[in-house]
C-alpha cells in the first residue's frame, strides 16, 4: 500500500472535489512508480522531468488497466501485458464480471452493480460490484455492496434488479443462491439515504422473501425484474425460470413489496427454451425515442418481454393489461410454442438489464459481454467480461422492433473528426481511414447504392443469416458487397475483423440487406472463438442508405446497423497490435462499385475510472 496525494475526478460533469489522501491498491503504486520510472530514463532535462511527474501525481489514474489518463503516455510493460482492456468500456479493476444487475439513477447519481467474482477471473462464489457514475461516461469504482452473509444468499448473491419505492427509497431484488444451492429471491435497501453513493446494503431479515414454486427445480428459479405497480396498486414483478423445461417468467404480486403471491399464469413463456434468465418487463412509447417508467401502461404504449436463454437475449412486443395480467404479443410475432423473435444483439450481449432514465426520459439498457479466449487466457489476463457501453433503447417508427444507439454523454470521448465524403469504393478497395486511433474510435459511415438489379439472386425468407455470414464472409465476392469496414487490422490485413453489408434480391422483388461481423480471420491466435455473426437489417437499399456505426474499444467491437436496427458485438484479440498498430479500413469487396456518402470517425479518449478506497481512507 502507498499514500498518495490527491488524483481525484477531472472530468466536467463529475464536480471537483477537495483535496484528499488517496490510499491505492499495489497494482495502482505500481502504476505510478512504472511511470515515474519510465519518465525518469527519458532523455529530458530535468526541469521538463519535474513538470512531467508533477503532472502524473496530480492525474487522475484510470481504469487500473495499466495506462494513464495523460492521453500518450503508456507504460511499455502494461501495454504489452494488458492490450485487450478497454478505454470507455466498464469493466472492474480486475476479476470476473458477468450480468449488470440493478442500475438505477438516485439522486442525481447513476448507479451500475455487477455479478462479480472478486477473488478470481473465474466464474465462482458472486458478490454485486458496486460503480457510480455521474454521466454514464465516467466511473467510481465502490467496495461491492451485496455479498453473501445469510443463509438466504450464503452461496452467491445472483443477479436482480432496482425498483425505486415511494418516499423515493430504492429497492432491491435478487436471487440469492442458499447452502443448498436453492435459488431464492431476496430483498434489500441502503442503509444511509443520505450517503450519495449508497455504499452499504441492508439485508431483510426475513429473506427469502420468495422461494421456487412447486414443479420448478430448486436451480431454476432466479433473477427478478424491476417492479412495476398497476392501476390497483399492487406490485408487480417477474423471476425467470422453465417448468419441464419450458422457459417461463413467473409473475408475482404484491401490496408491500416483502409479501408475494404466485399469480396462476406466467406472463410469458416459450416451449424447449430452458430456464430464462434476466427477464425483463417495460413499457415504450410509440412513435417517440424516449423511455417510460416501468409502471406506466396506458396511452400509446406497448410492452416488451425480453428473456435470456441458449446464450441470447430474446424480446417480443406486444400489448399488456394489468387487469387480467394479460400480455398479448402482437400481430406475426409469436411467443409460445416457440422462441421469442427478436434479439437485441445478434454477437456477445447477454444478461441485460435497462432502467428508465428520468433524467432524460429514456431507457437505458446495459448488459454482458462474455470473454471468447480460453478460460486460462483470462486467468492469465486476472480478468473477464466487459459491460456493453449503455444503450438509449426505444421503439422503432414501424413498431416492429427496437431500436438501440450509444447514449449520446459518449460524445464527450470524441477527438478530432475526420471526415470523408462521396468517396466512390470501386470493385476491390481498401481504403485507409487515417488520422484516427484506430484500437479506440466511434466510426459512422453510410453507403449509398445504385442500380440494385444487379444484386445477386437469394431467397432469403429460410436463410440463416448467420450461417450466411460464415458461409459469405468478407473475402467472398458478391455484386453488391461485401462492403463496410475492417477494424483492428494489421497493416499486412492477417489479422482484421470484417463488419460488412451484402445485399440480396429476393424472387419477389424484394431486397434483403444482410449485415455481418466477420471474425474469421480476427486474430491467429489459437484457442479463440472466431464464429461470425449475422443478422438481416430492416431497411430497403433502393431508398436508404445503409449505415453502419462500430465502436471500436481494443477487444470489443459494438457496431449498429441502420441507425440501431440491428446491432452486432463482438469480442477481438489480434496477436500482433499493440495500440500504434492498428489500423481501420473502408472496403468493397463486390464486383458493383457503391459510394461512402458520408463517413466521420473520432479516436476516443480514455473514460475516467477511479477507486474509492480513496473517499473511504480519507474520511
Ligand atoms: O451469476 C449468476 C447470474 O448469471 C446468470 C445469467 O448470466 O446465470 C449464469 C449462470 O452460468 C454462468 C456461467 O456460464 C454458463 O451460462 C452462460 C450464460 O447463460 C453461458 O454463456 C455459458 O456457456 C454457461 O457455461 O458462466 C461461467 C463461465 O462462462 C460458467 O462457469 C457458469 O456456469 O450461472 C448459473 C450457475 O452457473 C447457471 O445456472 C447460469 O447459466 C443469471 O441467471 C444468474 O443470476
Amino acid at each position: 500500500m502507498k499514500i498518495v496525494r490527491h488524483l481525484l475526478f477531472s472530468q466536467n460533469s463529475i464536480k471537483a472535489t477537495k483535496r484528499t489522501t488517496i490510499v491505492f491498491t499495489p497494482h495502482h503504486s505500481l502504476l505510478l512508480d512504472n511511470l515515474k520510472t519510465y519518465i525518469m530514463n527519458k532523455p529530458l532535462p530535468s526541469f521538463l522531468k519535474l513538470c512531467f511527474l508533477v503532472l502524473v501525481y496530480h492525474t487522475p489514474i484510470s481504469n487500473a488497466t495499466g495506462r494513464s489518463l495523460i492521453d500518450g503516455i503508456l507504460l511499455p510493460t502494461q501495454k504489452n501485458e494488458q492490450p485487450y482492456r478497454t478505454g470507455y468500456h466498464f469493466q472492474p479493476p480486475s476479476k470476473w464480471m458477468n450480468d449488470p444487475n440493478g442500475p438505477m439513477l438516485y439522486e442525481g447519481v447513476y448507479h451500475f452493480f455487477y455479478q462479480h467474482n472478486p477473488d478470481a477471473a473465474i466464474f465462482g462464489t458472486i458478490v454485486w460490484g458496486h460503480a457510480v457514475s455521474y454521466d454514464l461516461v465516467n466511473w467510481i469504482h465502490l467496495d461491492p455492496a451485496i455479498y453473501p452473509t445469510q443463509e438466504a444468499d450464503i452461496s452467491s448473491c445472483w443477479s436482480g434488479s432496482a425498483t425505486i419505492l415511494p418516499g423515493n427509497i430504492p429497492a432491491m431484488l435478487y436471487t440469492g443462491s442458499d447452502s443448498n444451492s436453492r435459488q431464492v429471491q431476496d430483498l434489500a435497501w441502503p442503509k444511509n439515504l443520505s450517503d450519495p453513493f449508497l455504499r452499504e446494503w441492508v439485508k431483510y431479515a426475513g429473506n427469502p422473501i420468495i422461494t421456487p414454486p412447486a414443479g420448478v427445480k430448486d436451480d431454476c428459479f432466479r433473477d427478478p425484474s424491476t417492479a412495476w405497480v398497476g392501476p390497483d396498486g399492487v406490485w408487480r414483478i417477474v423471476v425467470g425460470g422453465d417448468s419441464n423445461n419450458n422457459g417461463m417468467a413467473f409473475l408475482y404480486q404484491s401490496t408491500d413489496f416483502v409479501n408475494w403471491t404466485r399469480y396462476e399464469q406466467p406472463l410469458a413463456s416459450a416451449d424447449a427454451t430452458g430456464t430464462w434468465e434476466c427477464p425483463e418487463f417495460f413499457p415504450v412509447p410509440l412513435n417517440s425515442t424516449n423511455g417510460l417508467d416501468t409502471s406506466a401502461y396506458s396511452g400509446n404504449v406497448k410492452h416488451v418481454m425480453k428473456a435470456g436463454f441458449s446464450g441470447h437475449d430474446w424480446y417480443t412486443i406486444g400489448t399488456y393489461t394489468p387487469d387480467g395480467e394479460n400480455f398479448l404479443p402482437q400481430n406475426g410475432l409469436k411467443l409460445s410454442g416457440s422462441t421469442l423473435d427478436l434479439r437485441y444483439d445478434y454477437g456477445q450481449f447477454y444478461a441485460s438489464k435497462s432502467f428508465f432514465d428520468d433524467s432524460k426520459n429514456r431507457r437505458v439498457l446495459w448488459a454482458w459481454v462474455p470473454e471468447t479466449d480460453s478460460q486460462e487466457d483470462d486467468i492469465e489476463k486476472g480478468w473477464a467480461g466487459l459491460q456493453s457501453f449503455p444503450r438509449a433503447l426505444w421503439i422503432d417508427g414501424s413498431g416492429k422492433q427496437l431500436i438501440q444507439w450509444p447514449v449520446e454523454e459518449i460524445e464527450s470521448l470524441r477527438g478530432n473528426e475526420i471526415k470523408l465524403q462521396n468517396k466512390k469504393l470501386t470493385s476491390g478497395s481498401v481504403v485507409e481511414i487515417q488520422g484516427v486511433t484506430a484500437s479506440q474510435a466511434d466510426v459512422t459511415i453510410s453507403f449509398k447504392l445504385e442500380d440494385l438489379k444487379e444484386a445477386e439472386v437469394l431467397d432469403t425468407s429460410s436463410v440463416d443469416p448467420q450461417v450466411l455470414c460464415t458461409e459469405r464472409g468478407a473475402s467472398s465476392k458478391g455484386a453488391f458487397g461485401p462492403f463496410g469496414v475492417l477494424a483492428m487490422a494489421s497493416k499486412d490485413l492477417k489479422e482484421q475483423t470484417a463488419i460488412f453489408f451484402r445485399v440480396f434480391q429476393n424472387q419477389n422483388g424484394r431486397y434483403s440487406v444482410l449485415m455481418c461481423s466477420d471474425l474469421s480471420r480476427s486474430t491467429v491466435r489459437s484457442n479463440i472463438d472466431t464464429t461470425s455473426f449475422g443478422t438481416f437489417v430492416d431497411i430497403d437499399p433502393r431508398y436508404n442508405e445503409i449505415s453502419l456505426r462500430n465502436l471500436i474499444d481494443h477487444s470489443i467491437i459494438e457496431s449498429f446497423g441502420a441507425g440501431g436496427k440491428s446491432c452486432i458485438t463482438s469480442r477481438i484479440y489480434p496477436e500482433f497490435l499493440n495500440y500504434e498498430d492498428a489500423h481501420l479500413f473502408a472496403f468493397n469487396n463486390g464486383t458493383q462499385s457503391v459510394k461512402i456518402s458520408q463517413m466521420s470517425a473520432w479516436s476516443m479518449k480514455n473514460a475516467e475510472f477511479v477507486i474509492d478506497q480513496i473517499v473511504k481512507s480519507a474520511a
